[in-house]
């Protein structure tokens, strides 16, 4: 993708020598687990590994769900992959982290240990439950810093999806002529990518290894899904995404128009009568309070979070003089309400100098990125207690 060279050489088959079979990176956020597991396909396997192979389809990569709230994201499957020397299809598995102790009983009970002694993972939760892995399942984990793995992730899935892992929208304002157009990110530096977890974290990134968290904010994909729980009585992401599809957050917030009877102009300044003025403002009052849907509160608190981020992103652009900023983090995931919103006000709010990008894989960057560290430690790891490296 870059014009400089890129620093994952070293995965390929004339790097070091590559680590044992089964490859997992294991991305422990602080809502959502995710998991990229690279399957190979090209009969070169030994029979230890045929037989850790087999194991692993049979639980993994031959289902879809797992459990209740596991699940493969099938469509973002990636085939004819080379990693270390070797080809195959990388999986895309997530779960809620707050499972993760019936997952460490699962890997318990169908023996996982025995098939690896090493597992790679990032995210809070590699810190959070390293004690849990060692003691229930004797696993060590060995850990990687999420935002190293998250750009890493971005840079190996930008080169290597065969589909188009970038877009942007064209006439994101517009419901009727919005529409997903793949853009070419070959050459990216400089960006600003911005990821909404269930926090916010914005960082700079000017070549494959030059990169620095420039601000954060705790106003994030959390923020919207744990109010959006409590102001509606919804249970889930997707129910919350789905109420906000129907509602009208002008019901809600209080536009400038609510303010100024219309535009607001004067002989210095010019805000737009249709922009929001204050999120949430009309909710002081009774009347306005009975007439708002769940819909219209759902709506209201996804625009309420995406405008912010979307602020903060455009504040740091300026001030880092970027004009690509790149939006990833399962916030995203069927969110195209959103997408369109920060799309829409990145180009407004900059005069049309900035561009809003998305990626396909939206979610899974760090545990690609941790995945490719697992590769590149080759056999260093293994047998090692963590840290010795
Ligand atoms: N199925 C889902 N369940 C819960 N949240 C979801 C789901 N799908 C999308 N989300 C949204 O994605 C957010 C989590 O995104 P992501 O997985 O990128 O972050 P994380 O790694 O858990 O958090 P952090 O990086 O801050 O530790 C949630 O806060 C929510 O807004
Ligand atoms: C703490 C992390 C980095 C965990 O992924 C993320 O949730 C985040 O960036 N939160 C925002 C913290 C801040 O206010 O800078």
């Amino acid at each position: 993708m870059a014009t400089n060279k890129p620093d994952y050489d070293h995965l390929s088959s004339s790097g070091p020598k590559i680590p044992p079979m089964p490859w997992f990176g294991m991305d422990i956020g602080g809502t959502l687990t995710k998991l990229v597991y690279f399957e190979p396909c090209d009969n070169v396997a030994t029979d230890d590994e045929v037989e850790t192979l087999k194991t692993i389809r049979h639980y993994l990569t031959r289902n879809i769900k797992y459990g209740r709230t596991g699940i493969r994201d099938v469509f973002l499957q990636m085939n004819n992959q080379m990693l270390g020397g070797r080809t195959g299809s990388l999986h895309f598995i997530r779960f809620p982290t707050s499972e993760m102790m019936s997952f460490i009983e699962l890997a318990k009970a169908k023996n996982f240990p025995n098939l690896a002694d090493t597992i790679c993972a990032t995210g809070g939760g590699a810190y959070k439950f390293e004690t849990d892995f060692k003691q229930e399942v004797n696993l060590e984990l060995h850990k990687f810093d999420e935002l190293d793995c998250l750009i890493k992730g971005i840079h190996y899935i930008d080169r290597n999806n065969l589909d188009c892992e970038c877009y942007f929208w064209k006439n994101p304002g517009d419901p009727k002529l919005a529409e997903k157009t793949p853009f070419d990110f070959r050459d990216p530096y400089p960006y600003l990518v911005v990821n909404i977890g269930s926090g916010v974290s914005f960082l700079t990134v000017r070549g494959p290894s030059d990169y620095k968290r420039v601000s954060g904010t705790s106003l994030g994909g959390g923020t919207f899904l744990g109010l959006c729980c409590l102001l509606t009585g919804c249970e889930t992401f997707e129910e919350a995404i789905n109420l906000a599809a129907d509602g009208d957050s002008t019901k809600v917030d209080k536009l400038v128009k609510d303010i100024y009877g219309g535009d607001y102009t004067s002989s210095k300044f010019k805000l737009p009568g249709d922009i929001v003025a204050s999120s949430f403002g009309q909710m002081n009052l009774k009347d306005k309070r009975e007439l708002a849907s769940r819909e219209d509160i759902a709506k209201a608190t996804l625009t309420t979070i995406t405008n912010n981020v979307g602020s903060i992103a455009r504040m740091c652009a300026v001030t880092e003089k970027i004009e690509r900023v790149v939006f990833v983090g399962n916030f995203l995931r069927v969110n195209t309400i959103s997408m369109k919103l920060l799309a829409y006000a990145m180009e407004f709010w900059s005069n049309g100098s900035m561009k809003a990008l998305f990626l396909e894989h939206e979610g899974y960057f760090g545990a690609m990125g941790c995945l490719m560290e697992y590769i590149r430690s080759g056999h260093h790891l293994n047998g090692l207690p963590n840290g010795s490296r």
